[in-house]
Formats: C-alpha cells, sequence, structure tokens
C-alpha cells in the first residue's frame, strides 16, 4: 500500500518572538561592544527563538545520513565507478570516511540510512538498511522514483527525525551520499529554480571541463523530459530527484513540523531543503546553513533560500562534512550567551 502523503501539509510551528526579543536584550548586556560578536550572537538570539528559551543548546547532535544510487551514473556523469557509494557506506560505518570522524570528533551522533544500491543491499553492521530498489530511474531517460519510491522515501526521512526528536535530539543535520548525486540535485534545482542546465551543473567529484559540459546535456535532457506543467515540487522531486534526496527533504520538513533546527550541508542536502521549503515555506525559518559549498551552482540555491552560510572553507565532500566543521560555533554561540557576565555582573561599565 502506498504511504499516504497527508503529513506533508502539517504545519510548522512558528519561532517564538519573545524569546527572540530577551534574547537580543540579553546580548546587549552582556560585557562586549554590542554586536561585537557578529554572527555568533545571531546564532545564539536564533536558537534561542526555536527552541523557545533563554538558554538554548544544541547538544544532542544527531547527523541522518542518507545512501543511495542513482541510474543516471550510467550516462558518465561521475568521476567515480557507481561501486563507490557501496563501498562509501563501509566505509562509513567503519568509522574512515570523513563524516564518521569529524561527527565522532565535535561529539554528535551519526545514523546511516541506506536506501537502495545497484549491486544490491548488503547488512553491514551500523547501517540501518531500507532499500527502494536497485537505486533510482536514469532520469535522462525516465523518472528517478515511481510515486510509492517516492511515498516511502519521505516516509523514511520522517522517521528518521521522530526517532532523533524522541531521543531528545535538538540539532538535525542531514547528510547524504550517492555516486552522481550531483547530477540529479543539480537537475531539481534547476526545475525548482527554473534555470538552466549550464547555471548550476559543476564539477561534482571533479569532472574536467568536457565532463561538465556533457553532465550539462544529461542534465538539460532530463528537464526537457520531465518538465511539468503546473509547477509542482513534489512531482519535480519524484522526477528528478534520488532516493537520499527525498529522504532528505522529508527529513527536513519533519524537523521543522517537530520545531527542531537542523543544519543544512552542502550542494547536495541543499536542492532537498529546498523542496521542503517550495513545500512548505515555514520549513525555512527552522534552517541554519554551514557553509558555502565549491560547487558553483550551491549559491543559486543559497540566494533562493535567503542563506548566507557561517562557512567558507572550499569543502565540497557532502556526507554532512561542512555540518560538523559548524558545529563547534554554534555550541560557542550557546556558552557565550549562557555564560557570559553582564555588565552589571562583573561591574563593566556600559558605554556613555
Ligand atoms: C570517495 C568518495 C567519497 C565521497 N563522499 C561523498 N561524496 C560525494 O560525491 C558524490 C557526488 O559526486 P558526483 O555527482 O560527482 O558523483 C556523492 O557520493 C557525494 O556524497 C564522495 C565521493 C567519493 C568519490
Ligand atoms: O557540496 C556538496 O555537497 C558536494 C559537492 C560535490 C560533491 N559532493 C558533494
Amino acid at each position: 500500500m502506498t504511504p499516504t502523503l497527508d503529513w506533508l501539509a502539517e504545519p510548522c510551528p512558528p519561532i517564538d518572538q519573545t524569546a527572540v526579543q530577551h534574547a537580543l536584550a540579553r546580548q546587549d548586556q552582556l560585557t562586549k561592544p554590542p554586536g561585537s560578536l557578529g554572527r555568533l550572537e545571531e546564532l545564539a538570539v536564533r536558537l534561542a527563538g526555536l527552541q523557545r528559551t533563554a538558554t538554548p543548546e544544541v547538544d544532542p547532535v544527531r547527523v541522518l545520513l542518507f545512501a543511495a544510487d542513482h541510474g543516471v551514473a550510467a550516462e558518465g556523469v561521475s568521476r567515480y565507478p557507481q561501486d563507490v557509494t557501496k563501498q562509501m557506506v563501509r566505509n562509513i560505518a567503519n568509522g574512515g570516511a570523513g563524516v564518521a570522524v569529524m561527527a565522532k570528533a565535535v561529539g554528535a551522533g551519526l545514523d546511516i540510512i541506506e536506501l537502495g544500491l545497484a549491486t544490491g543491499s548488503e547488512v553491514v553492521e551500523g547501517v540501518r538498511s531500507e532499500p527502494l530498489g536497485p537505486g533510482s530511474g536514469n532520469i535522462a531517460r525516465e523518472p528517478a522514483m515511481t510515486p510509492e519510491q517516492l511515498a516511502r522515501a519521505l516516509d523514511i526521512g520522517r522517521d528518521a527525525v521522530d526517532r532523533a526528536v524522541d531521543a531528545g535530539v535538538r540539532l538535525i543535520i542531514g547528510g547524504e551520499l550517492g555516486i552522481a548525486n550531483t547530477t540529479a540535485a543539480a537537475a531539481l534545482a534547476c526545475a525548482l529554480l527554473d534555470r538552466a542546465a549550464s547555471e548550476v551543473v559543476g564539477p561534482g567529484t571533479g569532472l574536467d571541463s568536457a565532463g561538465v559540459n556533457r553532465k550539462a546535456e544529461v542534465v538539460a535532457r532530463a528537464l526537457a523530459l520531465h518538465a511539468s506543467e503546473p509547477r509542482d515540487p513534489l512531482e519535480m522531486l519524484r522526477r528528478l530527484g534520488g532516493f537520499e534526496i527525498a529522504a532528505l527533504a522529508g527529513a527536513y520538513l519533519r524537523a521543522a513540523q517537530r520545531g527542531v533546527a537542523m543544519l543544512i550541508d552542502g550542494f547536495i542536502v541543499s536542492s532537498a531543503a529546498l523542496a521542503a521549503v517550495r513545500l512548505q515555506p515555514a520549513a525555512r525559518d527552522w534552517m541554519l546553513f554551514s557553509h558555502r559549498s565549491a560547487e558553483p551552482g550551491h549559491r543559486l540555491m543559497m540566494e533562493a533560500l535567503e542563506a548566507d552560510p557561517l562557512l567558507d572553507l572550499g569543502f565540497r565532500l557532502g556526507e554532512a562534512t561542512g555540518a560538523c566543521a559548524a558545529v563547534p560555533l554554534l555550541r560557542l554561540a550557546c556558552a557565550v550567551h549562557r555564560d557570559m557576565a553582564t555588565f552589571d555582573e562583573a561591574g563593566v561599565s556600559n558605554a556613555c
């Protein structure tokens, strides 16, 4: 039976403006010239509003990493072979992948959810396997997903967030893995933003300029094949996305519905965040953005989401590594907000 999509319409709670006003007032009483801790101050105020509290906290943090293969890999759009997806799932579970090392280093939990691999799923300790097929369809020739697969993928994302929030998680991070998923993400972003393939497609794992041109042609073919009227974000996600991208869209929407802050990583997950915001604009309030991806099309997605990511470190790995790198900044923001002395408490003279 196809799961119902009714839950997608459940409302997202608003930010607590009273908590925002109190947090702003406290920031101005702390022993520093107002605004001198810049975006750390903004982060604390934002988290206070999201968490409806005077003392926001980000811990526990959990990374939800969704992995899946993509049929469009057959078009030669990645520098790496498709087998890498499965090999990297093992590497993440074994603690050797970038996200595994970084999540551990910053004290974030890591849930690995596999939604379908080209050579079949396998039992790997520490990996939750929920295969929807051997990967999504080749978007240059067919839709990425059937309606049933889309609904299941959205539900898998929702359920991962529900498990995390029920366990007390205060900050949700989405991560992805899937060879060729920068092609799917670019195609989805083009459709959602009404942009041409050449404006959004980039090198991904490291294509040369001839490779980027070929990839843009593949995306242009996919866009021509799947042009949909009316412009429905769910249908764009089904036709042009992928299992892990749809799960991420479901996860982001659910985090907003549950009133939990999320930290958005790089290029691929941003296409899912954009889809979630197109489904429910109020979901945007619950999103923080970790870093600017070196993948050129990321900039257009950030502009559309009115996002100004915290870091710009030349990252282009995905997996949630950029978001892990930003976690200590969020912790610092909360520590400063909670623990700095006020002018009164410290006996320091405020401005004349
Ligand atoms: C070893 C390795 C580890 C990765 N970890 C994330 N990605 C990233 O690169 C892939 C997308 O790029 P493209 O569309 O060019 O294939 C995804 O797996 C993404 O998570 C990786 C890629 C590789 C090769
Ligand atoms: O920014 C990302 O998420 C990204 C960019 C290139 C390849 N994989 C991931």
